[in-house]
């Protein structure tokens, strides 16, 4: 599937925070949001998922074709690894057997029998992007995606991300690290800060 964003101003707490977002993300490709601390990375993230509304513009993929992970890893924390990977296959009505190729592919096999809430910070990040694997769905949507990994983690990760793409799917993702994944673009969101805007049906227009 093909995520095309035209002119899209997000706002945060009634605060516009970046405006003429542009660009095409065609399936098997993958684009990295570069900004510093505050430019609004997570903000543009939340929308595309549809967890808030844009100022204007136009996403031409519904919410349903995206698996968003956020900061959050969205744990069920008294569930086991694989009860976890049970329960959000279900949810997606996903394929079962999934659940065993993503602990595999994020090395959580032996950890399969343990509560989530008994995992180190790395562990629940492994286990959060498992649970993409299983959503089966083709646009991964992800902010800060290593945080917390190790190096060898952050290898998992970027061949998982790359297996999705081989497989047709695309990933846009937030992230303030190198990741080694050379085939994915950069969009840079310093040049798309939002400038203030006329409050809709203030002075200018009521009275223009
Ligand atoms: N719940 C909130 N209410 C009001 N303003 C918020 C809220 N969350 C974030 N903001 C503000 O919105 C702006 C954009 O924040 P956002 O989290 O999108 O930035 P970011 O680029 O993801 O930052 P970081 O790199 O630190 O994760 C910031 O100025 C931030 O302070």
């Amino acid at each position: 599937m093909n995520l095309k964003v035209r002119d899209l101003a997000v706002a945060r707490g009634g605060t516009p925070v970046l405006e003429g977002i542009c660009f095409d993300l065609p399936a098997g490709g993958a684009l990295v949001l570069r900004g510093p601390n505050g430019c609004g990375k997570t903000t543009l993230l939340r929308t595309l998922a549809g967890l808030q509304p844009p100022l204007e513009g136009m996403i031409s993929a519904p919410p349903e074709a995206m698996a968003y992970a956020a900061h959050a890893d969205g744990l069920k924390p008294t569930l086991t690894v694989a009860e976890n990977l049970g329960f959000w296959s279900a949810i997606y009505g996903g394929d079962p057997a999934l659940g065993a190729r993503a602990m595999a592919a994020m090395n959580l096999e032996d950890l399969s029998e343990r509560a989530a809430q008994t995992l180190s910070a790395g562990q629940k990040r492994r286990l959060g992007l498992a649970r993409l694997l299983v959503t089966g769905r083709p646009l991964w949507v992800l902010d800060e995606p290593t945080v917390s990994l190790d190096a060898g983690s952050v290898a998992l990760f970027v061949a998982a991300v790359r297996a999705h793409l081989a497989g047709g799917g695309a990933a846009l993702m937030a992230t303030h690290i190198a990741l080694g994944l050379e085939e994915a673009r950069d969009l840079d969101l310093t040049a798309h800060r939002a400038g203030p805007r006329a409050a809709p049906g203030g002075f200018d227009e009521a009275f223009a």
